[in-house]
């Protein structure tokens, strides 16, 4: 018997998708872009990082070949070493939307067949009968927001009018969300949790993906962070996923970081939700490291997207790579015969891009472990080939509509 892990960085895109036009995505790069910034000097950052992009041990396992491969062009600064240790490749997205439910469904073998529900009106984004619903629900005094908007942004603009008026924030962006911040304090932490499941029940008709609570804490003096208390409320993947394909056949199951709020929690497992990309990934590698035979572990690493691409921190996005890098070592050492190790992504979210939003991208996909010979295996035409992949691994049958490489 076989055991796997499953990491999801999230954003981590390598190259516009064929359709990344009709996105307004066209040349996009996540990857691409920050190692050229790097390259080229515009990347540094005091205290923090300097010079070319740094990720020795995913090019050992083979991410220049991988970026390459979907973009055509040499990933700047980073070794293309002749032999990599890794099966190498990039996916491409069949789902509509470029957003984390969509990649994070189809990786784990179930595409959207639907389209997904969005605000579009970039001002007074949310019907007035939705939002008049919101405020019987939820009991409020109204709402502020209302629009598109960039998260951080729109904390700093309204937080005081929000503890002052006891109104929530809401906003939305490209994606399909409806996302609302509220103090910790000031609102309270659970009532923002029970407005954004009422909010849920009242958007389900809207095909709406996710309603997001946005929690955050601190005082107009010295400013406002958002928490590691955020929390997403999504719709449950319209099909069988490898997660409950395991859960069916009795698999140990651990799920680490959002994975749990994207799947609606439908058979993921023993769940543990630490903050920060560092402490989750020590979580999953000592949540690998005590699977039984045939288990999984399933990650996903929300700062890339959430601290730095949404942020359009080209630096900041650069030193997260470099440190996950740093850490990747540690996982390697606890790997054993008939152990695979898949790191992916869900979408991109370029830091060099116009506004603050998800770029449609490939992925790139690295897959490993101790006897398990590194190679190209392409281009994959769905990011549900990881699931299928995973799936036969594990000998859990084929899964969903990818093909296992
Ligand atoms: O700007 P923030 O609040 O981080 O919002 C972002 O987070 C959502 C989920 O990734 C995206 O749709 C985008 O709106
Ligand atoms: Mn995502
Ligand atoms: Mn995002």
């Amino acid at each position: 018997m076989a055991r796997a892990i499953l990491i999801v960085l999230d954003s981590v895109g390598c190259g516009a998708a064929e359709d990344a036009a009709s996105y307004g995505d066209e040349g996009s790069d996540t990857l691409g872009h920050i190692a050229e910034a790097c390259a080229a000097g515009k990347a540094d950052r005091d205290g923090l990082r300097q010079g070319p992009l740094r990720l020795p041990n995913l090019a050992r396992l083979g991410l220049a070949h991988a970026s390459e491969a979907s973009t055509g062009k040499p990933l700047a600064g980073v070794a293309k070493p002749a032999a990599p240790a890794g099966q190498h490749g990039y996916g491409v997205e069949t789902s509509q939307g470029k957003d984390t439910p969509s990649g994070h469904w189809e990786i784990a073998g179930c595409p959207v067949p639907f389209k997904w529900g969005y605000f579009t009106a970039l001002e007074n984004s949310f019907p007035p009968e939705l939002v008049a619903a919101m405020i019987r629900e939820g009991e409020l005094p109204g709402i502020l927001g209302n629009r598109h908007a960039s998260g951080t942004a729109i904390i700093d603009e309204l937080a005081q009018e929000h503890i002052r008026t006891g109104k929530p924030i809401c906003y939305t962006s490209v994606d399909s969300v409806l996302q609302i911040a509220a103090h910790e304090q000031h609102f309270g932490l659970e009532r923002l949790y029970e407005l954004c499941r009422r909010t849920r029940v009242l958007v389900d008709p809207l095909r709406i993906g996710r309603v997001i609570a946005r929690p955050f804490v601190g005082l107009p003096e010295t400013g406002f962070t958002r928490t590691g208390n955020r929390k997403d409320f999504a719709i449950p993947p319209p099909n069988e996923t490898i997660l409950d394909r395991l859960a069916a056949q009795g698999r140990s199951v651990t799920t680490v970081g959002k994975i749990g709020d994207i799947f609606a929690h439908r058979n993921t497992g023993e769940e543990i939700k630490p903050f920060g990309n560092a402490a989750m990934f020590e979580a999953a590698v000592a949540a690998f490291e005590r699977l039984p035979e045939g288990g999984f572990c399933f990650l996903n690493l929300v700062d890339f997207d959430t601290e730095f691409g949404h942020r359009r921190d080209v630096p900041g996005y650069a030193a997260a790579l470099e440190a996950f890098d740093a850490m990747l070592p540690k996982l390697e050492a606890k790997l054993r015969p008939g152990d695979l190790a898949i790191i992916t992504a869900d979408h991109g979210n370029d830091p060099t891009w116009r506004g603050t939003d998800h770029t449609r991208e490939h992925v790139p996909i690295l897959a490993f472990g101790p006897g398990i010979g590194g190679g190209a295996i392409g281009r994959r035409e769905s990011f549900s080939d990881i699931a299928a992949t995973i799936g036969q691994w594990l000998g859990v049958g084929a899964m969903g509509p990818g093909r296992a490489w």
